[in-house]
Formats: C-alpha cells, structure tokens, sequence
C-alpha cells in the first residue's frame, strides 16, 4: 500500500510524527513529507535522519493556502496537528478552535480538492462527553471530519481517537521524572482520577488499522487497560529508584474530568468489536428523516455503560512500571 508513495504528516515534528518517522524511514515510501509551524524541530528531524525520503514544509493548518501547497500531489496523509493541552485550551479557547476545527476543515477541503486517497485524523479520548476547550473542539473536528467523509467520492477520511500516551510530549510522566530529577515532589492532581494508558507504539499501530481497514467517516478506537494517577506515581518512583520520593497533591486542573471515554453509551451500542479495536461506521442516513419513520432500524441496546478509563483493565503498578519500561521515548 505504501510502495511508491507519498505520505504527509501533519503536526509531524510531534511524538505521534517523530514515531511515524521511526517506523518508516527507510521503508519503500517513496516520500515522507512533514507539515508543521516549528523550523527548530524540523531542523532537528532533518539532521536527527538525514533522509533524502524526508521533505519538510513550513506551514500552519489555519492556513489554507500553506495547507494546499503542502498536500500537492501527496497521496495519503496522517492529520496530526492540534492543540492538546487541556489547561491552556481553557484559557484561549478560540485557539483550539482555529486548529483543531477550522485546521482540520483546511486539511480536509484541500485533501479533496488534491485528489489524496486517504486520510485518518487524530482525535482523543477528550472529544466523548467533552467537558474542556480541548476535546470541544476536538469533537467538533470528529463532526466536521464526518461531513467532509459523507461527502468526498474519492477521498477515504477515517478517525482514530485514543487516550492518553505515555511519554508524549508535554505530558505527566516525564514530568514526574523530571521533579525526581530535580528532588521536588510529585504533583499529583487527583490520586483517584484514571487515565487510559496507549503507547505511542499502539498510537501509531492504531492509525496504520484506520489507514487499511477505514471506510469513510469510521472512527476506530484502540482498546486499553488504565490506571489510577496513584499508581502512576508509585510505578515512576520505582523505575526511578527513589521508591520513598514524595508526592504533593495540587487538584484538578482547569478542564479536567475523573476519568475520560473512549465510546459513549450509543457508540459502544451499536460499534463493532473488533478484538483489539472497536469500529464505529458513520450513520449513513441523510437527512431526509420522514422516511425513517418507516425504514427505520430499532434502537440497539443502550443499557451497557460507554466504554471508560474506569471500567476497562486497571493496571497495577507492576503493570504500569511493565508499559513504562517499554516505551522507548523514557529513560529511567
Ligand atoms: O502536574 C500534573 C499534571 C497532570 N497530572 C494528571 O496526570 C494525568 C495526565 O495528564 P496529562 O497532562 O499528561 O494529560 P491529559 O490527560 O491532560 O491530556 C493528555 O491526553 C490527551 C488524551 O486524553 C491528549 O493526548 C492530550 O494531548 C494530553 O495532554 C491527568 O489526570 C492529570 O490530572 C498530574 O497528576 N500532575
């Protein structure tokens, strides 16, 4: 599938790209090309592989003029790029909007025009039962990809949408390294809240499935075990050999929620477990309701709870510790 072709990136200068690049430098693609805002991390893949296959292009998805430059003759693209720290997405909200909704909307609209013949785009966990900026905007990115997909012939636009990684970039665990480093606690925010935990391995894994598998509008969601941000703790102070480094409890963030779904109620009702992915198809009715009435299917079964960080595997902190020393981005 890959053989000859040309695949670009979006937001590529970030863990999910950086993994891509790990996976397929030196593959038959015949080009990879990276599409981001930052010419420093770009510099830094570009002497880090020193690949002719690597192209790399200045842009900003709010651009759509910078976007249809880069998506010229490029045959699939991974749509990475967003704004994904939910603190800073509640206080500049609009921001997340310009990337995550009108960025995707660009991507999209030049996808299509350019005749690319797929597309997955990255959501998260945060786009069900949205409470914050960040996955607000992130479900409304799923919604626009939706229409984008129920009207594209040509162009094959799917979804991903997983939880948290471990070891992105920005995010707690190498935090909590970083304070055993420096001999300050741990700043837990609430011992009790749950996350999934995906390495970036699966992530990567999981938009190679929606890249093969994908027909238009489906959303593939991995499956993953979570854990309690008490456990993190404990696993991270273990690899880090300091078993007794202390924690300080701060609070929840702006934004934040106890735990986080990866399927509402109705889209566990009526998805497709797949083993180790769950497919969600698009709903393929227009909107010419009235015939509904009679063609109509019965509702599935909604009395199952959705999919959640708190009702799916709970890792112990043997587990976590397992998951952390195989993540190749830490070094404890
Ligand atoms: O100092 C801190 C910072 C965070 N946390 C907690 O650690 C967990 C993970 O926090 P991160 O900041 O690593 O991740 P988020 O859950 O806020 O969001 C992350 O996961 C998302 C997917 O759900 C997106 O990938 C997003 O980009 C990424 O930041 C949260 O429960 C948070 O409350 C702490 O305990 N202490």
């Amino acid at each position: 599938m890959f053989k000859g072709k040309k695949l670009l990136i979006t937001g590529g200068t970030g863990s999910f790209g950086s993994t891509v690049l790990q996976r397929f430098v030196g593959s038959d693609l015949a080009e990879i090309r990276i599409f981001s805002r930052d010419e420093k991390k770009q510099e830094d893949q570009r002497i880090q592989y020193g690949s002719d296959q690597l192209s790399f292009h200045i842009g900003d998805v709010r651009d759509l003029a910078s976007v249809r430059s880069a998506i010229a003759d490029v045959d699939y693209i991974f749509h990475a790029a967003a704004l994904k720290q939910v603190p800073s997405c509640e206080f500049f909200p609009m921001e997340a909007v310009k990337t995550n909704v009108i960025g995707t909307d660009n991507v999209l609209t030049a996808a299509i025009d350019a005749g690319v013949s797929r597309v997955v785009c990255l959501s998260t966990d945060k786009a069900v039962y949205p409470i914050n900026a960040m996955g607000i905007s992130k479900a409304m990115m799923e919604k626009v990809v939706g229409a984008k997909a129920r009207n594209s012939a040509d162009t094959r636009i799917s979804i991903t949408r997983y939880g948290n990684v471990i070891g992105s970039r920005g995010s707690v665990i190498p935090l909590f390294m970083e304070q055993i480093r420096r001999g300050q606690p741990m700043t837990i925010t609430k011992p009790s809240m749950t996350r999934f935990m995906m390495t970036l391995e699966q992530s990567v894994d999981l938009v190679l499935y929606a890249f093969e598998h994908g027909s238009k509008g489906d959303i593939f969601v991995q499956k993953a075990p979570a854990a309690r941000l008490s456990v993190l703790t404990e696993a991270v102070a273990q690899l880090m050999n300091t078993p007794n480094a202390p924690v300080k409890v701060i609070g929840k963030r702006h934004g934040e929620k106890d735990y986080e779904a990866l399927l509402s109620v109705e889209e566990l009702a009526r998805g497709q477990d797949l083993g180790t992915f769950f497919r969600v198809a698009q709903d393929g009715r227009s909107l010419n309701y009235s015939q509904f009435i009679t063609d109509g299917e019965e509702d599935n079964d909604l009395s199952r709870d959705g999919y959640h960080s708190s009702n799916t595997q709970q890792l112990d902190a043997q587990g976590v510790c397992d998951l952390l020393r195989s993540t190749a981005a830490l070094e404890f």
